[in-house]
């Protein structure tokens, strides 16, 4: 599957609801045993959230757009399929989340292919579920330390710390993921589906059991004047860059 929201591959509404869909199909298809996540745009696998979503919108809509990642987080995560991340680019915040909840993650060895849950840069906090994901992928010590200074990690030391499970080089990123999917494929699908769902099931129910209070807290936390005066300092940043 490419990821294919130009110029950054945010994760819009409407992307979010288009994965999901798109993930429901794959998931139905009894043809279908794996899955490969990478970006259409080499150089960038995800800018994570749509920043345009979570600024001088209504609650109603916050509450829409959180409601959608949920759903996106919680089908992917509990995916029966092997879902391999190939990250061919840039993978900050929601980008990082989306290939932590993948079964295996490879990184093409590029140093400006960084990645990391970089929240706190943002003036904005990586919601529980979040932080359990990357817990379950790093643990605690080395995501306290990277989710409070929203580490970006380059390829060596997202390798070292566990964020990805390999680097290879940029040319070599797709046909080692086949290779990792055919390994992960030779394992007979009920025992592997069982016992990700077992080793997953409390990180899932920690949220399912949240839902609505995680929606409510998003929404009235991301509301402040504080926070959309971060977001738009933020967005700003990012404009000026370019001039
Ligand atoms: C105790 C109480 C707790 C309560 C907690 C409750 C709830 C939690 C609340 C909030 C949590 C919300 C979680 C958010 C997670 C996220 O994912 S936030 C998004 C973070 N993303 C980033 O920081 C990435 C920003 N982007 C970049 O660094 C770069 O763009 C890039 C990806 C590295 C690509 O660089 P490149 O040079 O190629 O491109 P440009 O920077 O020029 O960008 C092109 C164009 O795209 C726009 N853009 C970039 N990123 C985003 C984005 N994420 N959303 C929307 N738009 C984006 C950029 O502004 C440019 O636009 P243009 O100038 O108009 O062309």
């Amino acid at each position: 599957m490419k990821l294919k929201n130009p110029p950054v591959n945010s994760l819009s509404l409407e992307m979010l609801t288009e994965l999901v869909i798109n993930l429901e199909k794959l998931e139905n298809d009894k043809a279908v045993r794996g899955l490969v996540l990478t970006s259409e745009y080499p150089g960038i696998f995800s800018a994570g959230l749509d920043l345009m979503e979570m600024c001088g919108r209504n609650p109603a809509h916050y509450a829409e757009y959180w409601k959608a990642l949920q759903e996106f987080w919680l089908k992917l995560y509990q995916s029966s399929l092997v879902v391999v991340a190939a990250i061919n680019g840039a993978s900050p915040a929601g980008g990082c989340l989306m290939s932590l909840i993948c079964d295996y993650r490879i990184l093409a060895d590029n140093p400006k292919y960084t990645i990391g849950l970089n929240e706190t840069l943002l003036g904005i906090v990586a919601p529980f579920w979040f932080k359990d994901t990357m817990v379950n992928t790093i643990g605690h010590r080395a995501s306290e330390r990277a989710l409070q200074l929203g580490l970006l990690f380059p390829p060596a030391e997202a390798l070292q710390v566990g964020l990805v499970d390999q680097v290879v080089p940029e040319d070599k990123l797709q046909s080692t993921a086949l290779s990792v999917m055919a390994q992960w494929l030779a394992i007979p699908d009920h025992a592997r589906q069982l016992t990700k769902t077992m080793m997953r099931k409390p990180t899932v129910d920690h949220l399912v059991k949240q839902r609505d209070a995680d929606i409510q807290n998003f929404v009235s936390f991301v509301s402040r004047d504080s926070i959309q005066k971060s977001l738009q300092m933020y967005l700003q940043k990012l404009r000026q860059k370019k001039s």
